[in-house]
């Protein structure tokens, strides 16, 4: 059985001749729908609106945003240099909890300012900065692949898995963070069942999650938020495994809105909860406090825009993640290893050994 497993491979993300082009993700499962712009402006508000989300991906679009400023402007060295800073600016203000954008244009700042500290010609200036957004785009791949290998070593055969949001291809540069762990151990040919949430209020989870697992053939159903606790007591779930957008070193973890009310009800049920993100999304700043995105009501107050379903002028709550506490956290899974309780010690190491 486990050698006719296969799995899609989903592009979302890539750089050509100074263009950046992206699956528009507000179009899936619809219509495949490739965008492509050589404007930094263009690349920022794909990320404000969520074309392209998910907090690897939104670190390579910023990315690739930067090197597209800077291949399609003319000028000396310091002018470019110029040009980077204000698209590293403009990038960084598009989305405030994933932390993966800020690492992604902080490495690109770095790389930019070694530049301009070695002189080199403009030319090469152009080409190192869209190498440094290739390469971070190439790790992200391979990262991931890694975190499926260490994370699949917790799946055991016959798992329930339940899962929030979407992690998978469409939120990565491919393969996935917490559903490359499900495909890796589906690749391994364990005979595991997921369970998806829809997440409200803009679907991720129904519209992404279902169409990647669908894709791939991995035995899956759909759950609306609300019955999670259900599913946790009557579909026998025996893990969680969701992404996350920052972890704090203590242990906190920011994901997308419902996923502490999963920690809990997981705890309660007896079911395993395991985070897995790349060591990028952890904060290397020793902040004590996550920014929380709170988004427009429109996004609660419609289905996609599609249709009203309240009064006209309710009030609306719509922070787009929670944090989780790291009582509530069996393990966080990256490429350099499992993380358990208590966290910090694994987590300061993971982010030194990855430089
Ligand atoms: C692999 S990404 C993990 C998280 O980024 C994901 O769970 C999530 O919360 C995405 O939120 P989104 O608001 O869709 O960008």
């Amino acid at each position: 059985m486990s050698n006719l497993r296969k799995i899609s491979d989903i592009v979302p993300l890539r750089f050509e001749n100074g263009k950046v082009i992206w699956l528009n993700t507000k179009a899936i499962p619809w219509k495949e729908e490739y965008k492509e712009s050589r404007n930094y402006e263009d690349v920022a508000k794909a990320i404000e609106t969520m074309e392209v989300r998910g907090a690897p991906a939104i670190g390579v679009m910023a990315a690739f945003g930067v090197a597209a400023a800077v291949y399609n402007s003319q000028g000396n060295i310091s002018e470019l240099y110029d040009v980077a800073l204000r698209a590293i600016d403009r990038l960084s203000k598009t989305r405030p909890t994933a932390y993966n954008l800020f690492w992604a244009l902080d490495r690109m700042k770095g790389k930019a300012s070694t530049l301009l500290s070695d002189n080199v010609s403009p030319n090469e200036f152009r080409q190192e900065l869209v190498n440094e957004a290739l390469q971070i785009q190439r790790e992200d791949i391979e990262i991931n692949k890694k975190m499926g290998e260490v994370g699949s070593r917790v799946i055991k055969d016959g798992d329930v898995i339940l899962t929030h949001c979407n992690t998978g291809s469409l939120a990565t540069a491919g393969f996935g963070t917490a559903l490359g762990v499900i495909r890796s151990a589906w690749l391994q040919g364990k005979n595991i069942r997921v369970i998806a949430t829809e997440t409200r209020p803009l679907l991720q989870g129904a519209r992404l999650t279902m169409w990647e697992l669908s894709k791939d053939g991995i035995p899956s159903k759909l759950i609306t938020d609300n019955m999670v606790a259900y599913a946790m007591k009557y579909e026998g779930v025996t893990k969680v495994i969701l992404g996350a957008d920052r972890i704090l070193t203590s242990g906190y973890v920011a994901n997308k809105i419902g996923t502490y009310g999963i920690s809990i009800l997981a705890k309660y049920h007896g079911a395993d909860f395991y985070v897995v993100a790349p060591t990028s999304t952890i904060d290397r700043t020793e902040a004590k406090d996550i920014v929380i995105e709170k988004r427009k009501p429109d996004e609660v107050k419609t289905v996609l825009n599609l249709v009203d379903i309240t009064v006209k002028d309710v009030e609306v709550l719509n922070p787009a993640f929670d944090v989780t506490p790291p009582e509530l956290i069996t393990g966080i899974i990256t490429e350099k290893g499992i993380a358990y309780p208590p966290f910090k010690e694994s987590l300061k190491k993971f982010i030194q050994e990855s430089g």
